[in-house]
């Protein structure tokens, strides 16, 4: 078995509310290297680590986390809808070995996923059909959240039981870092609002458009200074990142749920995609990040991050 990595900030504001040209060259210039990275990989396998946004899970039944043996995008924010081109046999196994090695993994065998799982694959893939991929939902934002350290367990546990495959696999981490756009919490929230979060009704084309338009403004509020909004933190960033880099993995046991919101707002949570694909690469072995690549983009609500990384 071969490993490599790649994390990625996804936002669904991209080519939507985008940041100056430079900037926007900078992060096209990084993204096409984490392409270049993956192209040259050539994966036979993606486990690919990704939140929802209330489009898949809800309050009725919200797992920490969740292995899909099949999946199905919405295409919220124009981004593609339809089935994942997802691996059911290797899924099976990992969801198999992650459960052998005493993780409590929940699995479904037919997950509905949003942006945040179908993003990375647009930008890396072209496509949401084009890779075998296990999709694995790690609940970023829904509290109450598990701690750090078993988002480590499980990813490493994933690693251990991909490390018997016989395959080239991309650990792939779509999201974070520090941000705060407007996701609505069930804590306080309306009944009307408590219920949707709860049952999770599909919305309607109107409501979804809705919805959509309210995070777009928030793009736009965020970008003049909004104070709503708990700002984008590149000190913290780049303290996670050093984290990642440096291996020292343990040190995501002591982050607490309460220390990340205030310091990376209600959705730093998405980090803990990156926690487990790191800790996933690091269970097969020492590694080196390839490339490190941060830029603070309050246009796309997103403390914006691409690293790789491969086994050293
Ligand atoms: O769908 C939503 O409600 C939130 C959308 C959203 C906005 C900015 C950055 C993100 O990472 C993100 O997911
Ligand atoms: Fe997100």
């Amino acid at each position: 078995m071969a490993p490599a990595l790649v994390g990625l900030s996804h936002s669904p504001l991209i080519g939507k509310n985008d940041p100056d040209a430079d900037t926007l060259a900078r992060i096209e210039a990084a993204v096409a290297g984490a392409r270049a990275f993956v192209a040259e990989f050539d994966p036979e396998l993606v486990v690919l680590y990704a939140p929802d946004h209330y489009n898949g899970f809800f309050y009725k039944e919200m797992p920490p986390f969740c292995l899909a043996t099949e999946a199905t995008a919405v295409g919220d924010f124009g981004s593609q809808a339809g089935p994942l081109s997802v691996d059911t046999e290797a899924a099976k196994a990992l969801a198999k070995g992650v459960l052998d090695r005493g993780v409590d993994l929940t699995v479904s065998a037919r997950m509905t996923v949003d942006h945040g799982f179908v993003q990375p694959l647009e930008v890396l893939f072209d496509g949401i059909d084009r890779v075998p991929v296990v999709p694995v939902f790690v609940n970023g934002v829904a509290t109450p959240l598990c701690p750090v350290s078993r988002i480590r367990a499980l990813g490493t546990a994933v690693g251990e039981a991909a490390a018997e495959l016989d395959k080239r696999v991309l650990f792939l981490a779509s999201g974070g870092l520090s941000h705060d756009p407007p996701v609505p919490t069930l804590d306080g929230a309306p009944p009307r609002v408590a219920d949707a979060l709860i049952e999770g009704h599909p919305p309607t084309p109107q409501q979804r458009a809705k919805g959509e338009e309210r995070v777009v403004q928030a793009g736009r509020d965020y970008a003049a200074g909004s104070t709503t909004m708990i700002p984008i933190n590149p000190t913290w960033d780049n303290l996670v990142l050093d984290t990642f880099e440096s291996g020292a993995l343990a040190d995501v046991d002591d982050w607490s749920v309460e220390w990340m919101g205030a310091e990376g707002g209600g959705s730093s949570h998405e980090v803990r995609t990156w926690v487990a694909a790191y800790a996933s690469l690091a269970a097969t072995g020492p590694y080196s990040m390839a490339s490190r690549f941060y830029e603070a983009v309050p246009e796309w609500i997103a403390g914006f991050a691409v690293t790789t990384a491969t086994p050293r």
